[in-house]
């Protein structure tokens, strides 16, 4: 049996990670794991039950509380939380703003990374993970490392188009810009390229595009091992 293949995609919000980490995943017969949908799952929890989300050692406090359970199937993304189909909610813009919040305290990492390495030993043939760590933290030994790119522009215009023009492409690419600021800026793993990661800049590409390179990447790793 070959060993499993790991696959880590991280970037900024809108550069495809999702899209092109579950179509990765569906190619290859791989498990995929949405670490986002994780962190705004915790923040749903938190702003449902009243946590103040800008007070870290409050939301240190309530962190072990919910249970996150995300699915690792590409044909059936989804997650819960106690056992409640989170699916829509996390997407929420209110879970939005908060989520860069949430996501910067360290109790709230640590958990989340030991969700997320649990379901990346469980899958039988290996996995697709997606998010801002995954190749300098979560998962180092990957066999695969992207970082995706897009220009700001290609990237409001992309989320605006999927929020159905319920907010303007310049509010859209102005909140972009404000969490990958704080993504990239708080001190425990920030949104960061791995050095051996490979960046892929997804601005002038289709995601048929996007597919095919990674899958031609993880191709070649393969082959050399
Ligand atoms: N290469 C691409 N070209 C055009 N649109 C894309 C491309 N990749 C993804 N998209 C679209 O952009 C939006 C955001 O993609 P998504 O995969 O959710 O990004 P991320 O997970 O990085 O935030 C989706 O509507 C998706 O269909
Ligand atoms: N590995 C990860 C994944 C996401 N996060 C945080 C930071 C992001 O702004 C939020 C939401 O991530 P998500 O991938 O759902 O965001 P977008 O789909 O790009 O809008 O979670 C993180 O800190 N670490």
């Amino acid at each position: 049996m070959s060993n499993p293949v790991i696959v880590a995609i991280d970037g900024p919000s809108g550069t495809g990670k999702s899209s092109t980490s579950r179509a990765v995943a569906t190619r290859l017969g791989l498990s995929y794991l949405d670490t986002g949908a994780q962190y705004r799952a915790i923040t749903w929890w938190m702003l449902s039950n009243g946590v103040d989300v800008t007070d870290a050692a409050a939301v240190a406090d309530q962190t072990g509380k919910p249970a996150i359970v995300a699915s690792t199937d590409p044909a059936a993304p989804g997650i819960t939380v106690d056992g409640v189909d989170a699916s829509g909610p996390i997407r929420s813009q209110e879970v939005t703003a908060a989520v860069s919040a949430v996501s910067a305290v360290p109790e709230v990492r640590a958990r989340m990374v030991e969700i997320q390495r649990a379901a990346a030993a469980a899958a039988p043939a290996g996995i697709v993970v997606e998010g801002r760590d995954i190749g300098t933290t979560v998962l180092p030994d990957a066999t695969v490392k992207v970082f995706l790119t897009a220009s700001a522009e290609a990237r409001a215009a992309r989320r605006s188009g999927e929020l159905g023009g319920t907010q303007s492409v310049a509010d859209t690419q102005a909140a972009l810009i404000r969490r990958d600021a704080a993504d990239s800026g708080r001190k425990t793993s920030p949104l960061a390229k791995a050095d051996d990661a490979i960046e892929v800049d997804t601005t002038e590409l289709t995601l048929e595009q996007v597919v095919d390179r990674v899958v031609e990447l993880v191709a070649q790793r393969r082959a050399a091992r």
